[in-house]
């Protein structure tokens, strides 16, 4: 018979304290994302903790770099105006957890295209994620896109990538055609990125 697994029930009392648990997490060999998952779930979301980090753009969303986790994650910030989405993506073999600071998230989830890549990519389901939820995704559950469908109201999200990683390939719906784009950080540590070429900045 199997032992049953004792999973350590950790409480995020504070964004600081949410950050100190995981860098402990990720010193292990062995990291379990159902722990993390609920770790960050664990955290309320407190805005005078995050305010600093949450830096809106008036046309994309933004990716704000809060933590780069000892180079095992990146932990950041995302600002979505009202109406803002990210176009569908994968996650470059990552972990990526998404947890609701404020406001909803609409998250609709794509399968893979065909190699090729060559019409209308399949919807396999949606959910809207809202306040405190941390979602979990990685390539091997799919695609995603995510928006902010309210007119009225902005959202923010805390992602945590494990291991971190700086581009990413987006799908057109439509074909399913992949393409690669870098991505960036608006702002890192609560100050905004200067960016010092003309080379305009992506978004996935
Ligand atoms: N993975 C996206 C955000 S989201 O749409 O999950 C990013 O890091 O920009
Ligand atoms: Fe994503």
């Amino acid at each position: 018979m199997e032992q049953p697994v004792q999973t350590e029930m950790w409480k995020a009392r504070s964004l600081e304290e949410l950050v100190r648990i995981l860098h402990r997490l990720f010193a292990e060999d062995k990291v379990s994302v159902e722990e993390v998952q609920a770790l960050m779930e664990s955290y309320e979301s407190n805005p005078e903790e995050w305010l600093q980090y949450a830096k809106f753009d008036q046309y994309r969303y933004t990716r704000n770099l809060v933590d780069n986790g000892n180079g095992k994650f990146n932990l950041m910030i995302l600002c979505w105006g009202e109406g803002h989405g990210s176009s569908i993506h994968d996650h470059t073999d990552s972990h990526c957890f998404m947890k609701i600071l404020q406001g909803n998230l609409k998250e609709t989830l794509f399968e893979w295209p065909e190699k090729k890549g060559n019409g209308e990519m399949t919807k396999k389901s949606e959910r809207v994620l809202r306040e405190n939820q941390c979602a979990y995704i990685n390539d091997s559950i799919g695609l995603h896109r995510v928006e902010n469908i309210s007119h009225t109201e902005s959202a923010v999200s805390l992602h945590l990538y494990s291991p971190p990683f700086d581009s990413c390939n987006t799908f057109d719906q439509r074909t399913g055609h992949k393409h690669k784009v870098k991505m960036t950080f608006y702002s890192q540590f609560g100050e905004r990125t200067l960016c010092a070429t003309a080379v305009p900045q992506e978004n996935n």
